[in-house]
């Protein structure tokens, strides 16, 4: 039969899904899944195929001014040769060709979103939860579809086996499993298992290099249009080179990790390989991965040395070298980046090198160059445009280069006096009344107790009489304040910034505890990842509140002793910045692990400050804050009818039981488009 075009498939899939036509739906989007499967895997055959006809029919010996000829009558029959093929197992163009726009949705597994709720309705419930599963594993941030996969795992007739991914790719099962040992000293079971990664990684590598070689994307300005021969040829042959050198990344990110590829992903196998090895004597093997490390970093002195003991250990005899399929890896990529950068020198093309172990000498001087500036402006940054502030008092007293990092800023005097006296007391009324409000040990240290108020609980205080109103509103309209400021001082590109939680947070020394204290009143943390310092690395995953932007804290006095707040690098050891709390000082900085930070122990009194959390993400904000700002809008307006307004506030928001909803998914989209928008854009800066 004729192949459908995956993208018709798709959006035929999409109109029978708003219909509510499901079977239809089912049988479009499983279509499209296959008939893009099918695309590729022709693509890949055709490659192979034709690379082959080619070696067979290389002749020699042409003379160089015939060279040309040579290269393009290999063009030319290549281009015969793939088209045929291609039109042999798929069709003609129309059936296969596709935008990137649809190509991308496809990557983020958008058809399994549509598919999960087309099986649910059609109760074939082990189908959606497959599906489920594997739209999710690659959008873990996705709190709809979370929702609906714990729905499926309460019914009994959905099997534990349905929760698989059905895009799994092998080399990932691989590594993981491989990780899970080697982190483990089962070196034995390791090494199998990083071999087996390391082949299926070069595997996807050359499909997703293959894949680069697809339709030219054509520049969106009018004057780029009609280019020369030469002009146009180096142009999309740049276009692929780039997209080939891409793949490293691709293949080393996970699905769900978007952005964050693991570094060195490659190499990183055969520093573990050599140690592995080496670990159970198999000394050849120890060897050959250690210079087949070597390969990518000739210069490192710990390999060398490890290289060195492995050798002594070997028996006489023949030694194994590095990988002859690395070198060639290496050898092809470093042509391949050569090229690149003689189009960025010469073509105004921009690179991003996805590979750390590139030798400095093959990038060109000028690049080099260009590339510190920019760095030394990244780290000079700081002065985005921005409008006027929102407020006339508050300055900023630090910014991000005063602190030693980036996005992070200091700004006095938010609050008054009065304001912070009036905020703490809303506090210590909290912790006193004996209601679950109550000061307990903190979680984070025994020596300390915290109290933590939310911004309804201070409202819904208030309408039980124990605490002032006036409390309460200049609780909220610290926060509102706060909010403005970040958002003023860290413009995202006409997103608005939403409340995602707001903390009342004291920290209390607890007396005659204080002696030789050496631990910290929070540890060091990020907000939105968890932080390996060992590694260096944040993982932006749950049970992280990934979906945190920006974090502000705006303290409320400093009497006490203790308890300033600082910043580290990713190591969770260095130190960068230190911030004493004042009363309206507010610290604001984006919550990721280029923010790492903790808190002092809190050793005399009692440390208060609103904590506060932003979102970009609208799905996340903050619930309980419009019904707190209409409690208390409530109360202010008649205080006299405090019953009728006790009636509402009752009113708990019930989670829906079924079905999985459809609102977010509308929603969903526009916010990743726009997400990569702006992503776009700040990789050009
Ligand atoms: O109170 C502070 O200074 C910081 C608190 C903090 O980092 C947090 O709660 O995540
Ligand atoms: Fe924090």
């Amino acid at each position: 039969t004729l192949l459908q075009p995956f993208d018709r498939l798709y959006y035929s899939g999409l109109r029978a899904y708003f219909q509510k036509d499901w079977l239809a739906t089912e049988e479009y989007l499983l279509g499209a899944l296959q008939s893009r499967a099918r695309v590729r895997g022709a693509k890949v055959a055709c490659h192979a195929q034709c690379q082959a006809e080619e070696d067979q029919g290389a002749g020699e010996g042409v003379p160089s001014h015939l060279q040309e000829l040579g290269v393009f009558e290999r063009v030319l029959k290549r281009a015969e040769c793939q088209t045929y093929c291609l039109r042999q197992q798929v069709g003609p163009p129309s059936r296969h060709r596709t935008t990137q726009s649809v190509e991308d949705e496809f990557r983020r597994r958008e058809p399994y979103n549509y598919l999960q709720l087309a099986y649910f309705q059609q109760q074939k419930l082990n189908a959606a939860a497959s599906a489920a599963h594997t739209y999710f594993v690659a959008n873990p941030r996705h709190l709809q579809m979370k929702e609906d996969i714990t729905k499926y795992r309460k019914m009994a007739e959905v099997g534990e086996e349905s929760f698989r991914d059905l895009e799994a790719q092998p080399h990932w099962e691989a590594y993981d499993a491989a990780l899970s040992h080697y982190d483990a000293d089962q070196y034995q079971e390791a090494i199998p298992l990083l071999e087996a990664s390391l082949n299926e990684s070069f595997r996807a590598l050359e499909d997703c290099r293959v894949l680069c070689e697809g339709p030219y994307e054509e520049e969106e300005s009018e004057e780029e249009q009609h280019k020369e021969l030469y002009e146009a040829i180096a142009d999309h042959y740049v276009q692929v080179l780039k997209c080939k050198q891409r793949c490293v990344l691709d293949i080393a990110t996970k699905p769900g990790r978007r952005r964050y590829a693991i570094d060195d992903f490659l190499p990183s196998h055969f520093d573990m390989l050599h140690f592995a090895y080496a670990s159970v004597s198999d000394w050849q093997r120890a060897i050959e991965c250690a210079h087949t490390f070597l390969l990518f970093y000739p210069k490192n002195q710990t390999v060398t040395e490890k290289l060195r003991q492995y050798q002594s250990a070997a028996a006489e005899g023949l030694e194994l070298t590095a990988r002859e399929k690395v070198q060639l890896y290496i050898k092809r990529s470093l042509m391949e980046k050569t090229l690149i950068y003689y189009a960025v020198e010469n073509l105004e093309v921009a690179f991003d090198d996805p590979d750390p172990w590139t030798p400095e000498d093959l990038i060109p001087e000028g690049v080099r160059e260009r590339a510190r500036v920019n760095k030394k402006k990244a780290s000079d940054e700081d002065e985005p445009e921005r409008g006027p502030p929102p407020y006339d008092g508050p300055t900023v007293t630090q910014n991000a280069q005063q602190l030693n990092g980036s996005q992070r800023v200091v700004v006095d005097g938010l609050l008054t006096d009065d304001e912070c006296n009036s905020i703490i007391r809303l506090a210590r009324v909290a912790g006193g009344s004996g209601d679950g409000y109550r000061g307990r040990r903190s979680p984070h240290t025994p020596y300390e107790n915290f109290q933590g108020l939310t911004l309804l609980k201070a409202v819904k205080m208030v309408g039980e009489g124990l605490a002032n109103i006036d409390d309460a509103r200049h609780y909220l309209e610290a926060s509102e304040r706060s909010l403005k400021m970040t958002e003023w001082y860290f413009p995202t590109m006409d997103t608005p910034l939403h409340y995602s939680f707001t903390h009342l947070v004291c920290r209390t020394a607890i007396e005659g505890q204080q002696e030789g204290r050496i631990d910290l009143s929070h540890p060091v943390h990020a907000d939105n990842c968890i932080l390996d310092p060992e590694s260096r690395e944040c993982w932006k995953e749950p049970p992280a509140y990934t979906h945190r932007d920006y974090s502000a804290i705006l303290y409320l006095n400093d009497n006490f002793e203790g308890g300033d707040l600082f910043f580290t690098d990713m190591d969770a050891a260095t130190v960068t910045a230190q911030v004493r709390p004042q009363c309206g000082r507010l610290v604001a900085f984006s919550a990721g692990g280029e923010n790492a930070h903790g808190v002092r122990a809190v050793t005399r009194g009692q440390r208060c400050a609103i904590a506060l959390w932003f979102t970009l993400s609208p799905e996340y904000s903050e619930q309980e804050r419009t019904e707190a700002e209409e409690y208390l809008k409530q109360m202010e307006l008649s205080s006299a009818k405090t019953s009728q307004v006790e009636e509402n506030s009752r009113r708990e928001r019930g989670h829906s039981p079924e079905p999985p909803g459809t609102g977010e998914r509308g929603d969903h989209q526009a916010r990743t488009h726009k997400k990569k928008a702006s992503k776009n854009r700040r990789d050009e800066l």
